[in-house]
């Protein structure tokens, strides 16, 4: 079925979600995003870099988004925390229309820490010269938590994350090993007990062993603390053993939303279906995934420079499925709540064309 809007909403009925929580009140939607940054030489806004962006994250859930390098990933989370420059399109966290509030507002907002950021990199992300305990504790001070509290919170923090406060708590960074290092920066995140994490590839850095500890980590605390995830990656198998839903960027638009399991067993868009294929060691079964995270490749390649008309399909270019009105006319936006894709020809409609077709540069 194909709407008005070229949007193609797959026919079969929605799996259940687990884990979705018995609230319809969402920690995190997003509708109709665009961002773009001002020029660098010259007057207004560039080109934008997200356009039309629709999300939605309920509370205890993980959505995982995955694109490619430059694909946007990095501006949706620093869009959602305002610190890049929206041009368009509505934010809402934990119910509060972030766009709409005045500058005191926000920046109470912001000091609340009802929303955090988990940064890519945490060795340039967390101040070398503070202790772990001043680190984690910094968010509550920020909201001005009283000092005795803030002392019993940053214990509680640590260790959720499995770090012991009297153990490290005097540490700076350059003291700890990457994998505790991004363990600190998640106890910091969570501090301040969030309804909304975003988690900016936060394990890239990591070897097996800490990846999964730290995807580990993250589903416990959705589950105990009914925190909203959002994970950033680039690779397919982290977000594969953890995340709930995924939503597929491609050049700053998102091309695929759907529940992971139905995602990556049957992609409906061209990209998502090269993204799946490039991961070969993907396991299939979703209560496998789950016991085992983060076992395949990341998928890499830089989306190649725009080659399409400004009124197609953002993928037409290098869909090995294209046709005349790919090229022509946008893919639609998938909407959040279903399984959908951004696509006039979707994969489903003949699962094995792809395969026989040729290979899109990648
Ligand atoms: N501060 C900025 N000013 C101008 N352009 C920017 C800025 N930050 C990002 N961009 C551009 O926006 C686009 C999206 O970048 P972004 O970092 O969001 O992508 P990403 O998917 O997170 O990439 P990666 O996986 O490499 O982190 C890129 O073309 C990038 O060059």
């Amino acid at each position: 079925m194909t709407t008005t809007t070229g949007r193609l909403i797959d026919p079969a009925p929605p799996a259940p979600e687990k884990t979705a929580p018995p609230t319809d009140r969402r920690a995190l939607s997003v509708s109709g995003l665009s961002v773009a940054y001002p020029r660098r030489h010259g007057r207004g806004a560039g080109e934008s870099v997200l356009r039309g962006v629709d999300l939605e994250v309920t509370p205890g859930q993980i959505l995982g988004v995955i694109g490619e390098t430059g694909s946007g990933k990095t501006t949706l989370a620093r869009a959602v925390v305002g610190l890049a420059p929206v041009v368009g399109g509505r934010i809402e966290v934990a119910g509060i229309d972030v766009g709409g509030l005045r500058k005191r507002e926000l920046r109470d907002h912001r000091r609340s820490g009802v929303v955090q950021y988990m940064f890519q990199d945490p060795l340039r992300s967390l101040d070398p010269d503070l202790t772990v305990a001043d680190l984690v504790g910094e968010p509550l001070a920020v909201a001005g938590v009283e000092r005795a509290e803030r002392r019993a919170r940053v214990a509680e923090a640590l260790g959720r994350v499995g770090l012991d406060a009297d153990a490290l708590g005097g540490r700076i960074p350059a003291q700890l090993s990457g994998g505790q290092r991004q363990r600190v920066s998640l106890a910091r995140a969570i501090v301040t007990r969030p309804a909304l994490l975003l988690a900016d590839e936060p394990v890239s850095a990591l070897d097996a062993s800490n990846r999964n500890h730290v995807l580990r980590l993250l589903d416990e605390l959705r589950r105990d603390l009914g925190v909203a995830v959002v994970v950033i990656s680039h690779d397919l198998s982290s977000l594969a053993g953890i995340a709930d839903r995924i939503a597929v960027l491609y050049r700053g638009r998102l091309v695929e939303q759907g529940p992971t399991a139905e995602v990556l067993a049957r992609p409906l868009h061209p990209y998502t279906a090269l993204l799946t294929a490039s991961a070969p060691r993907l396991d299939r079964d979703p209560a496998v995934r789950r016991d085992r995270p983060g076992r395949s490749g990341p998928v890499s390649g830089e989306a190649p420079a725009w080659a399409g008309e400004p009124g197609a399909c953002v993928f037409a270019h290098r869909c090995p499925l294209a046709e005349a009105d790919c090229r022509t006319q946008p893919g639609g936006s998938p909407h959040p709540g279903e399984r959908s894709a951004a696509c006039h020809h979707p994969v489903t409609t003949s699962a094995d064309r792809l395969a026989r077709a040729p290979r899109a540069t990648t």
